[in-house]
This record gives C-alpha cells, structure tokens and sequence, in this order.
C-alpha cells in the first residue's frame, strides 16, 4: 500500500524534528516544510535550515523552503505593532496560527499531495476539536483556537502525549543531528522579537513620549514614560506622587497619551466583551471555563454569543484582562471556541 504523505512544519527546532522521526517511525512518508516569515539578517534563517537540512539527510526526506515573508509581515507583524500603538495587547502566535501555519503552510502542503500537516505543538485533535497536551505546563491549545474548522481533520499533533524533557532526553541520544538542536538556545517566545516588545514597536513609532499618570477618577497623579510601555496589570515603571501601595495598570488612553493606574481591587474584572469568534460548537448559550490570557487560570463563566461577538459573564472575578488577548473557551480539556477581548469591565 502507498504511504501516506504528511507535511511537517520545521522550525529547525527539536520538537518539530522529533516530530518528524516519529511519524516517519510510523509509517508515513514525511516531507518538511520551513516558512521564512521575517526578513531577519542575522543569520538566523540560514542557522535554521541548516538544523532542518541536518535532520533532513538523518532521516532521508525531502523539504522545502516556503517563503511566506509578506503574508505574515501583513496579517501578523503590522497587526502586532499596531495593536501597540491602538493601546491593545496583541496575540500575535494566535495570528499566525490561524493564517500562516493552518492556512497558508496548509494550502501548500495539500498542493504537495500530503494528506496531513504536522507540527511540534504541544495539543491534541481528533479532527473536529482541540483538546490541552498532557504536559500542561507546555499546553499551546490557547493558540491554536483561532485556527478555521475546516483545517482541523488535516493536523496532527504527534507530541501530544509527550513531555518536554523527555523529547529532549530522546532527541540527544538519536543521532548528531538532533543532539547539537538539544544544545542550542531554545526558541524566543515570539519569534519575531528577539529582545523585548518595546524594541521591534519602537522601529515604527516613538515610544518615549512621556504621559500624565491618572487615577479613575481623571486626576493627575504622577507621570508615564509612554503608553506604549505599559500592558494592563503592569505596575512599574511609572510614578504616582506619595503613593504608599501598589498601583496597576487598568486603562491604556492612546488619544491622549494617558495610562490610568489602580489598586489591585481596580483590576477586577466580571465582564468580557469579545469579538471575531471561532466557534467549534453550535450553542449561543453555554456555561464552560474561560482563559483570558496564556497561562491565566480557568475561571467559570456563562456565555452568550450573538452572531460574531459576545459577552463573558465570569462566575468569579478575574484580574488585569487586556483587550487584544484571546478569550479561549473549555469544557474540561476540550477547546470550544475563542473570541478576541473587545473590552472588560
Ligand atoms: N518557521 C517555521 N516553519 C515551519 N514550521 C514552523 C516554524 N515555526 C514553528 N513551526 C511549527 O510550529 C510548531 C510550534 O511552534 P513554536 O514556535 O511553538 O515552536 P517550538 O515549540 O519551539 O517548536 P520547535 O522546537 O519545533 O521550534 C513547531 O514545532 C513547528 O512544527
């Protein structure tokens, strides 16, 4: 019987070559696929393929280079600083996710005649729902949620089941290829930002435009470095005169190049307006346990949805909720739905 082909997304990293070995172990015929997504000129593309071509000749397969630099410089990097500048925290991993990676890398594998597209994120699919990894501290459901329905049949996610450390304790002891990834730096947060936000935001606008401080009442209280320093729930780098307890970012005022600032209570949020949805479920009307950001804890909620917005009624109060992020809906393990914060209160 012909094997089936499936494309494996490589980053030139260890699990999405560890990926590659595995699926290749069961059977398939693999071919990789790397996306040139930024014009980096430091050599990092080059690094990069030259991990992948190692690992390539190892296990004798095919790949390819996709260079996919304007579409994401479009749909992610100009979407990423300009949520900066609108005073928003933007998501950017969950952008490419949806339409780089399961959109357009998707498109190519199936013009490749792959029946599948792998990649090394920590997740599972049955094909109609996304569920958390088992290693919950390296769970990436939250980002994949955004991803189009119509893609989820075609992924697969064969680290799934996997914990970190014992890929890379696999990984060092397979070949030489794979030992000298297992000792390179592992990968930034956002590949696109080799430092911090405030250096790739800072390329397109200036950022050091200092601000008056404000508390909720519109009073001046103290003075800012910029808006676009703070994310909400940040409480540093900014003074409030004889302030004795801490104060935290509650309110980005981009118009006027204000930041108001609160005490912890002034955080609490019980009301989330979201936007865009991706739904994998039907219901209007559902309760289920809601994320409002990477790493947040999950916390009870009613929801109720119109056509393409929503509102978040939270059983219990959640802190600093930032437009921008992803609300990401779950029933236990199981992904049902996401919606970008359009506001909270
Ligand atoms: N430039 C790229 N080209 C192709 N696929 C990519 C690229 N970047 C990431 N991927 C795919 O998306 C997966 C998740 O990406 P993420 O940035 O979270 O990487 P990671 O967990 O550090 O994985 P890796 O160790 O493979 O780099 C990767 O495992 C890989 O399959």
């Amino acid at each position: 019987m012909e094997k089936k082909k499936v494309m494996v997304g490589m980053s030139g990293g260890i699990d999405s070559s560890v990926t590659a070995y595995m699926l290749q172990k069961d059977g398939y015929e693999v071919e990789g696929c790397y996306l040139k997504l930024h014009d980096r000129t430091d050599g990092y593309h080059e690094k990069n393929i030259q991990y992948i071509e190692d690992v390539a000749k190892f296990l004798g397969i095919k790949y390819h280079i996709l260079d996919l630099s304007d579409a994401f410089s479009k749909e992610v990097y100009d979407y990423f600083v300009d949520s900066y500048l609108e005073g928003t925290t933007p998501n950017p991993c969950v952008k490419c996710n949806r339409q780089i990676k399961f959109g357009k890398m998707l498109d190519f594998a199936k013009e490749q005649g792959a029946s599948y597209l792998a990649t090394g994120h920590y997740a599972k699919t049955d094909g109609k729902f996304f569920y958390e990894a088992e290693d919950k501290t390296k769970d990436q459901s939250y980002f994949l949620s955004q991803v189009d329905k119509e893609a989820l049949p075609y992924m697969m996610f064969p680290l799934s089941k996997r914990k970190k450390e014992d890929i890379i304790e696999f990984a060092a002891k397979l070949d030489s290829a794979y030992k000298r990834i297992t000792e390179k730096n592992e990968s930034q947060e956002i590949c696109f930002v080799e430092t911090v936000y405030t250096d790739v935001v800072k390329r397109h606008a200036n950022i050091d435009i200092p601000g008056k401080v404000l508390d909720e009442g519109g009073n001046e209280i103290g003075e800012h470095k910029g808006y676009m320093h703070y994310t909400i729930g940040k409480r540093r780098g900014f003074t409030v005169h004889g302030a004795h307890e801490p104060h935290f970012v509650t309110k980005l005022n981009p118009e006027n190049n204000t930041i108001v600032v609160g005490k912890k209570q002034a955080l609490e949020i019980n009301e989330v307006k979201i936007e865009n949805l991706n739904m994998f479920i039907d219901e209007k009307e559902f309760k289920c346990t809601v994320k409002l950001r990477y790493r947040a804890v999950s916390t009870a909620c009613k929801v109720k949805l119109e056509e393409n917005t929503g509102t978040i009624y939270l059983e219990e109060p959640a802190f600093g909720v930032a437009a921008g992020q992803l609300a990401v809906f779950y029933v236990g393990e199981k992904v049902i739905g996401s919606g970008w914060i359009k506001s909270a209160k």
